[in-house]
């Protein structure tokens, strides 16, 4: 990897990189402009210090002689029982990057390039520019029904595609579906994916954002549980955030969440449902009363 910086902007091989466009806990998003076939990409730019300090790597120490850095390596792997290591942070990033060159479809994020220099800490995933960015902000504005129910359809079968290959994604949330010019969903963000053998994935340990889990990954036995059901229920909380620009469990305290998520019925109960449906009868004679919408309101509180 050739990285010059001239004037203002930073060249990697053929890619000018340009205005940051998405930043997470995974690192930064830059949208780039490539030499080669004058087309802008989107470039997440992975720290692999921090991916390993992420995955409870042990620091390594890094002895400067001279000119030369002789980076010594001292990791001690913090496995947690039954995970074999397999969570060191390369290992994540090796997954990941398997996982994107196996996924090839219309309404899934697609990787054309990975740029890795030993010697340099970034690591660079050239990815094809989704024009819109993220489908929506929550909390934030909620989408019109015939808008959400287009968005959700496109992720339902990106997410039928990736359980067909045999691969969960994990963390289903809106900020993590890009939405194209052509108004088509794409699901990105496979970070936290894992793949699996026979008809689903057997998980143990939580993943993805707090306000998605599903509640049998929150229960404190030991059981395991459903990846494709948890991929699902995340797959409710966004539809849930498309129609009501916010999540149905919120909390300030992470245990109380938990909590909720676990216990409270969501908030679109079916009495709910009822109450409105009965008041935008569009017969006024048929429409619920005062009286009416009293008694219903009891019965549900
Ligand atoms: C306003 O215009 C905009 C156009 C495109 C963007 C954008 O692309 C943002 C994030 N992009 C991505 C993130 C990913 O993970 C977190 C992954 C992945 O790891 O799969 C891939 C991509 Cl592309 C933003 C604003």
């Amino acid at each position: 990897v050739s990285i010059s910086e001239t004037d203002n902007f930073v060249q990697l091989n053929q890619y000018r990189l340009m205005d940051e466009i998405g930043k997470g806990s995974y690192g930064v998003v830059r949208l780039c402009y490539s030499d080669f076939d004058h087309t802008n990409y989107a470039m997440k730019i992975i720290s692999k210090k921090r991916v390993m300090r992420k995955a409870g790597l042990n620091l390594f120490c890094c002895l400067l002689f001279d000119n030369f850095t002789i980076t010594v390596m001292i990791t001690s792997i913090i496995g947690r029982p039954g995970d074999n290591g397999k969570n060191s942070g390369l290992e994540n990033l090796q997954r990941e990057i398997a996982i994107l060159k196996k996924v090839d479809h219309p309404y899934v994020v697609r990787l054309f390039e990975v740029l890795d220099d030993p010697s340099e800490d970034n690591l660079y995933l050239v990815f094809e520019l989704v024009d819109r960015g993220e489908v929506m902000e929550v909390p934030g504005k909620p989408l019109s029904e015939q808008t959400a129910r287009k968005y959700f359809t496109d992720v339902v079968l990106g997410l039928e595609y990736l359980h067909y290959q045999k691969i969960v994604h994990r963390d289903i949330k809106p900020s993590n579906l890009l939405l194209g010019d052509d108004g088509r969903i794409k699901i990105a963000d496979f970070g936290v994916a894992d793949v699996f053998e026979g008809d689903d994935a057997l998980l143990n340990k939580t993943a993805g954002s707090p306000a998605f889990m599903a509640p049998e990954s929150l229960q404190n036995s030991r059981d395991k549980y459903s990846g494709k059901g948890a991929d699902i229920w995340a797959l409710g909380i966004t539809l849930y955030c498309f129609i009501f620009g916010k999540v149905p469990f919120d909390d300030m305290n992470r245990m109380g969440l938990y909590e909720k998520i676990r216990t409270e019925e969501t908030a679109l109960n079916p009495q709910l449902e009822d109450l409105l449906l009965r008041m935008l009868i569009k017969d006024p004679n048929e429409r619920i009363t005062i009286k009416g919408i009293k008694i219903l309101v009891k019965s549900m509180l």
